[in-house]
């Protein structure tokens, strides 16, 4: 089943729906997205894309710099909103964690589904109780990225004055919960991600890796069920990488989360990705097992991508 579905995304950067129609039209007739940023004087982030994530799923977006994954990712969380097209994400299946519980009875009853399209739903294999988060309130926002979505960062996001527990626990802070209980839910992640003693540091008092683990632990503390990880582990060096790479998957063994996975490194998508989607100049080009991508590459890009891996 569909966790996450983007439905024809486009995304102009810097105009408005009426303003990027010139890119639009000239993008459905085949120009590549540098062309048009020449002829219209915009940029292209992102192009039609319709793309399905699955429910516990590790799902790798791959592409060469300037192709379009964060501003992929970034619609998923709506850090980006599109220029046109649809988000719909099945938030019913937020955490069963009793953490999850925490939030106020006024602003989670407040939630209201968006309206759907029942067509399409049809067509794609979208749950009913799926909601196009575009149509979020500024409140339903706030739920959803407090209930349904967490985000890894490629320079870990540590607040620095807030010693390691207090990050970890910063996420269920805003729901709210008691310092007792949220201490000890962060204990037990600080514990599965290896670093149960180091909870009265500080972020600067620890190396790179370290601080991704806590990255990792304060994502996985919200119990939150999408987990979306941009470059989350490419300023490691490659050993501690790997390691990193390794406790992703052993987590991920477990806990069955639905994560979109940002890497511009062929090796690591195949390591890690059930599923890959790669993207050359904002359009999707294909999206495939790593086995798929390999015996049937859709074009040019896509073989060189597969036979540059070690
Ligand atoms: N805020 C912005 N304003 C204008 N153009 C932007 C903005 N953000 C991204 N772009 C453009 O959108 C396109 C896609 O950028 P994006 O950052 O999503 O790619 P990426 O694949 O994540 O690249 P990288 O691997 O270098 O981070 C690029 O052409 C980029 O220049």
């Amino acid at each position: 089943m569909n966790h996450i579905q983007l439905e024809n995304i486009s995304k102009i950067y810097n105009a408005s729906s009426s303003q990027a129609q010139s890119a639009l039209t000239l993008l459905a007739e085949g120009m590549d997205s540098i062309k048009v940023k020449e002829q219209t004087g915009y940029s292209v982030g992102l192009y039609d894309i319709n793309l399905a994530v699955k429910a516990g799923e590790l799902h790798c977006i791959m592409g060469l710099s300037g192709s379009g994954k964060s501003t992929l990712i970034r619609h998923i969380n709506r850090l980006i909103d599109p220029t046109s097209g649809k988000i719909w994400v099945d938030t019913s299946m937020n955490g069963s964690n009793p953490t999850n519980d925490t939030q106020s009875v006024s602003s989670t009853t407040s939630v209201t589904q968006a309206p759907i399209d029942t067509t399409k739903i049809a067509e794609t294999k979208l749950p009913a109780s799926a909601v196009n988060v575009l149509e979020f309130n500024d409140k339903e926002l706030q739920h959803y990225r407090q209930q349904t979505v967490s985000m890894v960062f490629q320079h870990f996001g540590l607040v620095p004055h807030m010693t390691i527990i207090q990050n970890v626990a910063y996420g269920l802070r805003v729901r709210k919960m008691s310092v007792k209980e949220r201490h000890e839910v962060a204990r037990h992640w600080l514990n599965e991600v290896g670093l149960s003693n180091l909870e009265r540091s500080y972020p600067d008092e620890l190396s790179g890796g370290m601080q991704q683990r806590v990255g990792l632990a304060r994502a996985l503390a919200t119990d939150n069920p999408i987990l979306l990880m941009d470059e989350a582990f490419s300023a490691l060096d490659p050993l501690i990488r790997a390691q990193l790479q390794d406790q992703l998957l052993a987590l991920q063994e477990r806990l069955h989360k639905t994560i979109v996975f940002i890497t511009h490194d062929i090796d690591e998508a195949v390591k890690v990705g059930q599923r890959i989607s790669i993207l050359n100049g904002g359009r999707l080009v294909q999206t495939g097992t790593p086995q798929e991508l390999r015996h049937n590459p859709a074009d040019d890009y896509v073989a060189q991508f597969m036979s540059a891996k070690n």
